[in-house]
């Protein structure tokens, strides 16, 4: 550990020279930099899908629509809007500051480390990297321990691509991870879980450090089946596809569970058990579509979620699980216990617990009742509910009649709220992300006003009185003499 002190030591002390030198400032280098991510991307789509199926059993479609693709799209939006998100923004100065000028000028931070997550090791290790490198930063990547071909494979590919002098991968767990956070870095970018989050953060107060947490949370899902009825199939399709479809449930904004009433229950589950089939076939192991737990730790944490006796006895289809292949089979449980581990941990695997209501509007106190989720979805043409939704729960976001869709949506910011995390990115919102928002004022030497100024006196105060309700006109009175002071 020694030796990676050193490393990191070096590799900060480089970035740092890099980012004084002005270099990473350029709108030129920025873009170089986005084009050389998509041209590895593209380069190298095959030897990426395979990492993903070595580390996660990822389709190579998933894989595709998960991350290369997701990939793409975003480092070509960055370079399609970095002239405009680089000119500075005039601001209107209300008459007050007359006739000084006000702008915002975005500024890089300087160097700044980005710690990602091992369920989507590329989309999360180079999203955040191109917000860092539209902001015109250097950045550390650490990415995850959990997939290590993925790992090993943006350690050895990043640096023939981009500027090795800005840009560097670290490679480690836990471990190393300490070692960086002892580092003094001008932000710190983290996805992963709540727990680590706390660490991060108290790392990062030691040096005031600004912080991204991407973390994660339990998503409800509420089905109004009143208001959707006609729509249903789809329904149960979006719900299955955001349990099953991505990453087999390892997703931050994965359906957590589903919120349903009583008398819908039955129904629903018949449909599900139905869509599953069509997903994967009758033998989802074989299917190819389903991703495997990514380590044994993982699995035997999810093992241990459904093997609590109450748990077990809620299960109402599947259930099966192979330890040798990592694989959880699409398992859905009818209300299990409200106080066991799986109601109360994020699930992060393929296991839909299904809960009932009397009514579908005391779904919100339900969400209510718990840490504030990264996403609420919620499948309803109920405008009162919506409204409701709205205005009772908090969330990093809430999708209505959808799920997972819009974390693929730059025009929206992605990040959580509370227990689900702090800070967004995405699109525009990434270059926000890495950029300090820099407030200019050119003031002018051409008047000065003494009410500003000691010794102070009764004049003074009024004056001020008036200055910051912007009463101009009475401020004229005021100077003229036509007014007394004792009337303000
Ligand atoms: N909001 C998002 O965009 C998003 C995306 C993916 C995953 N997540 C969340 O991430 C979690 C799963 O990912 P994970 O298992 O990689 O999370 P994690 O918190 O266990 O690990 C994340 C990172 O922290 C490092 N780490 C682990 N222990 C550490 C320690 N003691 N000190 C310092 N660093 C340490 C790891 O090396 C890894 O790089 C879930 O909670 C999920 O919801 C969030």
């Amino acid at each position: 550990m020694e030796d990676m002190k050193e490393t990191v030591e070096q590799s900060l002390r480089e970035m740092r020279e890099t980012f004084a030198s002005g270099r990473t400032r350029s709108v030129k280098w920025r873009k170089t930099q986005l084009r050389a991510i998509i041209e590895m991307v593209k380069d190298n789509e095959d030897k990426m899908c395979d990492v993903l199926f070595q580390d996660l059993g990822k389709h190579s479609t998933e894989a595709f629509r998960d991350e290369l693709g997701f990939v793409i799209r975003s480092a070509t939006t960055a370079l399609d809007c970095l002239d405009k998100w680089v000119v500075p923004r005039k601001s209107n100065l209300p008459l007050l500051f007359y006739p000084a000028k006000g702008k915002v000028i975005s500024e890089p931070y300087g160097t700044v480390l980005v710690m990602s997550s091992w369920n989507f090791p590329i989309s999360l290790s180079l999203d955040p990297l191109i917000g860092a490198i539209s902001g015109g930063n250097t950045v550390l990547l650490k990415s995850s321990e959990l997939s290590p071909n993925a790992s090993a494979f943006l350690a050895k590919t990043i640096p023939s691509y981009l500027d090795n002098k800005a840009i560097k991968v670290i490679e480690g767990g836990p471990d190393v991870a300490t070692i960086l956070l002892q580092q003094q870095w001008d932000k710190i970018f983290f996805t992963g879980s709540p727990k680590i989050g706390r660490i991060i953060l108290a790392a990062a107060a030691e040096h005031l450090t600004p912080v991204t947490l991407e973390l994660g949370g339990k998503c409800p899902t509420i089905v109004d089946h009143h208001s959707v009825s006609k729509d249903m199939k789809s329904v149960v399709k979006r719900i299955s596809g955001g349990k099953w479809g991505s990453c087999s449930g390892q997703a931050c904004i994965s359906v957590d569970y589903v919120l349903v009433e009583q008398s819908f229950a039955s129904p629903l589950i018949e449909m599900l058990k139905t869509t599953v089939k069509s997903f994967f076939g009758d033998n989802p192991k074989e299917s190819g579509c389903l991703s495997k737990i990514v380590s044994k730790k993982h699995f035997q944490r999810l093992a241990r979620l459904l093997n609590d006796p109450g748990v077990k006895a809620s299960i109402v289809y599947g259930g099966s699980m192979d330890e040798d292949k990592l694989f959880v089979e699409p398992t859905i449980l009818l209300d299990p216990p409200l106080d066991s581990e799986i109601m109360n941990e994020e699930i992060f695997g393929p296991i839909l617990p299904i809960i009932t209501l009397r009514d579908i509007q005391e779904s919100i106190g339900f969400i209510k009742s718990k840490p504030k989720p990264l996403a609420i979805y919620a499948f309803t043409k109920d405008e009162n509910l919506k409204t409701r939704i709205l205005s009772e729960t908090s969330s990093g976001s809430v999708t209505f009649n959808d799920v997972m869709i819009q974390y693929m949506c730059d025009a929206l910011p992605f990040g959580g709220v509370g227990e689900s995390g702090i800070g967004r990115y995405h699109g525009k919102y990434s270059f926000e992300c890495f950029s300090h928002e820099k407030a200019i004022m050119e003031g002018s030497l051409a008047m000065d006003l003494e009410a500003r100024y000691p010794p102070w006196n009764s004049f003074k105060l009024a004056f001020i009185r008036l200055a910051f309700r912007e009463a101009y006109f009475k401020l004229v009175l005021l100077m003229l003499g036509l007014i007394k002071v004792r009337d303000q």
